[in-house]
């Protein structure tokens, strides 16, 4: 049924109606995704997910203090904070991106995919690391932030 008061329709964020001439009816236009529907999405109907890259920095006190780089990982906390923190102000500044650094420094797996994490919905990652995610624009840096297995940079992509 046509919605001639289109206006009152709740979006989603990054939801807006767009008119088609061709059809001559609205269709749906999401201006982050580039996405175009004919029926209206409906808030609180989609599954939120996001995707992200990460550097992560272990230190002694991580719950699995090894990885690829380095087989027994001694750092202290305030160590691995400061490294990353050097890592953050590379980036920030544009001298280094997340991915060529996560690729050579990260202590995660992802390492090997420049720090990719892919797509994940709520409920799938460490609570702060999933908090963090969520609270990124897509395109944003996170500040440090600290799960059990380390200190992290946040790189949310999608
Ligand atoms: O915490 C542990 O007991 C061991 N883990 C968990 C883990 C280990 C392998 C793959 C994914 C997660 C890690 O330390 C870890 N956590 C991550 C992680 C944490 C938050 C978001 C994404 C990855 N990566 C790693 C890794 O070694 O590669």
């Amino acid at each position: 049924k046509p919605n001639r008061f289109r206006r009152e329709i709740d979006l989603p964020e990054n939801w807006v109606v767009r008119h088609s001439r061709t059809y001559n009816k609205d269709y749906y236009f999401n201006t982050v995704t580039k996405e175009s529907r004919w029926e209206a999405p409906t808030a609180g109907t989609e599954i939120e997910r996001v995707r992200a890259s990460h550097l992560l920095v272990k230190s002694r006190e991580s719950r699995r203090p090894s990885s690829w780089r380095e087989e027994n990982i001694t750092r202290t906390k305030e160590e691995a904070l400061e490294i990353l923190t050097e890592y953050q102000q590379k980036i920030e500044t544009g001298q280094e991106t997340l991915s060529a650094l996560a690729t050579n420094f990260s202590d995660c797996s992802s390492a090997k995919r420049g720090g990719d994490l892919g797509y994940f919905e709520r409920g799938q990652m460490q609570k702060a690391f999933e908090d963090a995610t969520f609270a990124l624009q897509v395109g944003e840096l996170s500040k440090p932030v600290w799960t059990d297995s380390g200190v992290h940079l946040i790189l949310r992509t999608a």
